[in-house]
Order: structure tokens, then C-alpha cells, then sequence
């Protein structure tokens, strides 16, 4: 039988909903981006240009995606809306939901954090929210580059909340590996761990690779995963394995050296080499970042559960410091991050 056609709105048109959209657009499917006039106005100039570590390299003529930056017009033709803004800027979003589009709307929250959906879900009473978990990195071309290109840099499959008939089908096409899960509860936590990288990248200044292949960075993430483990297991919480490793085994993987490390994590090193994290990108445009959702979270969960968790404070303070500063990545060493650490534990 047909698929009857739906309309697609990206709520947050940018690294992830423009590689989301575009790969959507490409596959046929009826796409409308909610974007900023800087993005709304490179998509219309240039069109968008969608490619990925696997070799593909599509351009999307402009006019062949409908972008906007009105909320009420992208939102209320809406079927699917897919929520892809960071997430300070969930609960806006979700308020320019609940006023434009449908009732029967399906809405997906496609970002980082374990708290997102529920604080969509708070602001969109009796409709159909879903969580979802993007596992792979976008690079996004710098400003300038025509026509804008989305990169996908890594692998992976999105994972979203079972419960919506054929929302998966709708969503899962070439680039786009798409399927349900039964416990996003325990997807997004086992995400959040991966996530505690993002600080460490921002704060170093080094593309994910080169960061992820020096054991010294290696320490600092895995003294962050230990501690983040034991909140998480004071709290009964079951963090899902995403990067092929189970989490138990991750901070030791970690510590290997780098030759062994190089052997036993290829899956998590299969990354292209120009990517870092989104929370980099945030420092770079003096942003705020999502510090409070990821390593926030667990020092909440480490609070209420009465464990101890140094390291990850001290990473929060410095990514604080440097989104107060707006200069960028402060370009730090492992050696100054586990320095301040031992300098405030003192
Ligand atoms: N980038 C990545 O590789 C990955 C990101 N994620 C997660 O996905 C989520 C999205 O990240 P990412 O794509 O990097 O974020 P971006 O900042 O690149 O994109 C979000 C976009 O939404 C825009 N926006 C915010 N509010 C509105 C609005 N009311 N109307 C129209 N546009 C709006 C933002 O504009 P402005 O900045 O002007 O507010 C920005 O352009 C985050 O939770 C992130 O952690 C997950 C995996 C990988
Ligand atoms: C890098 C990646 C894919 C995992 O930490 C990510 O989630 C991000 O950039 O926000």
C-alpha cells in the first residue's frame, strides 16, 4: 500500500535538523524547515548541500525545500514535527507548537539530554511526544560556503520512542538510519555518557579524533564516565550501550593505550577527522551550551544519590568559564583540567 504523504517540519533548522531535512528531502519526503534568516536565507540563495563520511554528496536545488522562519506557517500543516533546536531552546519551541500546530501533530524531540521530551511533553499537554537519540556528529560548513553543507561524520542509527505507527518508516532513508526503542529512558542516559566528551572537545579545542585517539583526554573523559556510572547506578538507572561497548567497560576501554585502544574501539574512532561536538560549536559562536543538560544532569543525579563527583564539576566550571569569556575554545590541556581539579579538591 502507499504511503500516504506526510508533512515533515524541522522545528530548529540547523546542524542536525538540516542534515535530518535534507536527507528526508532527497528520499522524497514533504520537508519544511523552521530556520533562522541566516539559514532561511543560504537555503534559498543556494539550496543545501547533504553528504556524509560513506561518500555520498547530494546537492538540493533551492526552491526544491520549502525553508521559513515563521513558526505558524511551517507549523500548521505539520504531521511530524521533529524538534532540533539545542536545548535551551526547548521550552520555546514547544510553546510555538502548542499555539500553530495540530493537535494530532506527532512531535519528536531529536536532542541531546535526558529531559528534553518531558519538558516538551510539559508544555504539550494530550499530544503525542516521543523522545529521540541522534548517535552520529554534523559538521556544518562555516557561514560563506555555497551552498550550505551538512556533513554526517559518524555512524550510527537514530533511535526514537516506540509507540507511533510507521513514525520510523516515515523517517528512515538513505543517510538516515532510523528505528524505535523500547526504553529510551536507558538510551538517552547511555547517550548522555558518550556526551560527557562534548565539554572535552570544546575545552581543547581539537578535532573528536585527534581528542578521542590521546590517552590523556582519554583519562579525563574516563574519570568523568566512573563517576557519572556510580550516580547512575545509586539511582537505578541502566544506561543502554551506544558505542558498540557496554557501559560498565567504557571507562576501562578508555584507559587503555592508545595502540590498544585503536584496535578494541574502532567503531568509536570511525569519525571524520574535521568533526568535534556540538557544544564546540556553541563556544565558537558565544553560545550558551548544553553543559547544564549533560554534565549538569549527572551532578544533579550524584546530589540526590549522595555520590561524589569532582571531576565532572570541575569540567562544568571551566565550560562555564569559557561560555562567559566568548572567546571560543580556551584550547586546554588534560594536564590544566586534572590541575584545576586537584587545585579545587585541596
Ligand atoms: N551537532 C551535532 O553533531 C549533534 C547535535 N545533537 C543534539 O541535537 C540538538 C541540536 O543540535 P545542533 O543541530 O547542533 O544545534 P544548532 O544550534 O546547529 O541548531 C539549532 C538551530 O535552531 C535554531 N532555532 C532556535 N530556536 C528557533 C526558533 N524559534 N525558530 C527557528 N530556529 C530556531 C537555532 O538558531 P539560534 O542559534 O539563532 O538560536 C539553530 O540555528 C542538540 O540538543 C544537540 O546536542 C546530537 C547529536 C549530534
Ligand atoms: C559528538 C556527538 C555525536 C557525541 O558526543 C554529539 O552528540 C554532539 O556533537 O553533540
Amino acid at each position: 500500500m502507499a504511503r500516504q504523504e506526510k508533512t515533515i517540519v524541522i522545528a530548529g533548522a540547523g546542524s542536525i535538523g538540516c542534515y535530518v531535512g535534507g536527507c528526508l528531502a532527497l528520499a522524497g519526503r514533504k520537508v519544511i524547515l523552521l530556520a533562522r534568516p541566516r539559514i532561511e536565507a543560504a537555503v534559498r540563495k543556494a539550496g543545501l548541500r547533504v553528504s556524509d563520511l560513506d561518500g555520498r554528496d547530494r546537492c538540493i536545488a533551492p526552491g526544491a525545500l520549502t525553508v521559513t522562519t515563521d513558526p505558524a506557517a511551517a507549523l500548521s500543516g505539520a504531521d511530524i514535527v521533529l524538534v532540533t533546536v539545542k536545548s535551551g531552546a526547548t521550552e520555546e519551541m514547544g510553546a510555538l507548537i502548542a499555539a500553530h500546530a495540530r493537535l494530532d501533530a506527532t512531535v519528536v524531540s531529536l536532542q541531546n539530554g535526558v529531559g528534553n521530551a518531558e519538558r516538551l511533553r510539559a508544555g504539550l499537554p494530550g499530544r503525542r511526544v516521543f523522545a529521540g537519540m541522534v548517535p552520529f556528529n554534523v559538521v556544518r560548513s562555516p557561514g560563506g560556503e555555497a551552498p550550505l553543507r551538512v556533513h554526517r561524520a559518524s555512524e550510527g542509527k537514530v533511535l526514537i520512542e516506540d509507540g507511533a505507527a510507521d513514525l520510523a518508516g516515515q523517517l528512515a532513508v538513505e543517510g538516515l538510519a532510523v528505528e524505535t526503542h523500547r526504553d529510551m529512558k536507558s538510551v538517552l542516559w547511555g547517550k548522555l555518557l558518550m556526551n560527557l566528551n562534548n565539554a572535552l572537545v570544546a575545552l581543547s579545542d581539537l578535532p573528536l579524533a585527534t581528542e578521542l585517539a590521546d590517552r590523556r583526554w582519554r583519562l579525563v573523559l574516563s574519570g568523568q564516565m566512573e563517576e557519572a556510572l556510580v550516580a547512575m547506578k545509586a539511582s537505578g538507572i541502566k544506561p543502554a550501550r551506544i558505542a558498540g561497548l557496554r557501559p560498565a567497560l567504557l571507562p576501562k576501554v578508555l584507559r587503555l593505550p592508545d595502540w590498544l585502544f585503536k584496535v578494541l574501539a574502532r567503531r568509536m574512532l570511525a569519525i571524520d577527522p574535521a568533526a568535534r561536538s556540538s557544544m564546540w560549536d556553541d563556544l565558537q559562536h558565544g553560545r550558551p551550551t548544553e553543559i547544564d543538560e549533560l554534565q549538569g544532569a549527572i551532578l544533579r543525579l550524584a546530589h540526590k544519590a549522595g555520590t561524589r563527583a569532582p571531576l565532572l564539576e570541575q569540567v562544568t566550571a571551566l565550560v562555564r568559564e569559557a561560555e562567559r569569556e566568548k572567546q571560543g575554545s580556551p584550547g586546554l590541556t588534560p594536564d590544566a583540567i586534572m590541575r584545576a581539579k586537584a587545585a579545587q579538591s585541596r
